[in-house]
């Protein structure tokens, strides 16, 4: 009789832990007074973002993207719902340095150099590193994001998208590991934006920050996100998270992956109905 052969099979692929969650959002509203009036901008939004995910928030203009983004970013408070960061509350967790953020209006202070501005924040946050030190890591940032040289001009020497770029060094000085970008490329021209999503791509694929990103540009979500989250006016609430199906690395191929299409393809649709108001 033969004797039996072991079977030779592969290990089995261990089963994929989701990441643990790092931003929350449970039953979010949030109300602004209009001079008596109530608005109802955010309702009812959950979501939740995994340690080391990029993710990008779309939706329509003034639909609320800027305004959950504040709230992450400890801000402002929620009209009902619960907001964690890192399992603590944001304004904590912004105490703590673990959170980052670059707004559409990049806020410099108009008398501080690029490299200045870039260290302000971890200089005024951590007083125990020394100046020489915090430079040094702000100057490393100036450069990460294409601005060496630019080290010594002042905001009003700088093009909107240099400020920008200014505002990105200076959130990722502090080293956090949350990075909350508001329109962070949206005054670029089109190449530097491609130029400007790589590097963000690079940064985060090194670091492994968790990155909530909000853009109009559909191409920039597609690009970049591993999930997208898509936003619907009327009060605003997330009418679809897309899961990406395209692979990283990312690069120039990624653009010609068909994949790509059907992704901003879907993305469009959603858009122009929540625009219709028929979703
Ligand atoms: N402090 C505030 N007080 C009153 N209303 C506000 C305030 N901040 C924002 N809003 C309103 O809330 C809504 C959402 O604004 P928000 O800036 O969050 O939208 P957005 O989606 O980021 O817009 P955009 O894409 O144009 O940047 C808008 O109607 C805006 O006018």
């Amino acid at each position: 009789m033969a004797s039996a052969r072991p079977v030779l099979r592969p290990a089995p692929a261990p089963a994929e832990q989701p990441a643990p969650v790092h931003l929350s959002a449970e039953g979010v509203a949030v109300d602004f007074d209009l001079g008596g009036r109530t608005q109802r901008v955010l309702t009812d939004i959950h979501l939740k973002i995994g340690k080391g995910q990029l993710v990008a928030l779309v939706g329509p203009s003034g639909c609320g993207k800027s305004t959950l983004l504040r709230l992450f970013a400890g801000l402002m408070k929620p009209s009902a719902g619960k907001i964690e960061v890192a399992g603590m509350s944001p304004v904590e967790a912004a105490r703590q340095k673990r959170i980052g953020v670059a707004f559409q209006d990049a806020t410099l202070l108009p008398w501080k150099t690029a490299l200045d501005n870039a260290a302000f924040l971890l200089e005024t946050a951590d007083p125990s590193l020394s100046r020489a030190e915090v430079r040094a890591r702000a100057e490393t940032n100036l450069h990460l994001v294409g601005l060496a040289g630019a080290e010594g001009k002042r905001p009003s020497q700088l093009s909107g998208g240099m400020r920008q770029r200014v505002a990105i060094a200076r959130a990722l000085t502090l080293d956090p590991e949350v990075l909350l970008l508001d329109e962070p490329f949206g005054a670029l021209d089109a190449i530097t934006r491609e130029e400007m999503g790589t590097l963000l791509l690079d940064i985060w694929q090194r670091t492994q920050k968790t990155v909530l990103l909000v853009t109009h540009a559909f191409d920039e979500a597609v690009f970049l996100a591993s999930d997208i989250h898509v936003m619907g006016t009327g009060p605003a609430r997330i009418i679809e998270t897309i899961a990406s199906d395209l692979p990283y690395p990312r690069d120039a191929q990624t653009y010609r992956d068909p994949r790509f299409a059907a992704l901003e393809a879907r993305l469009r649709e959603l858009l122009v109905k929540s625009h219709k108001g028929a979703t």
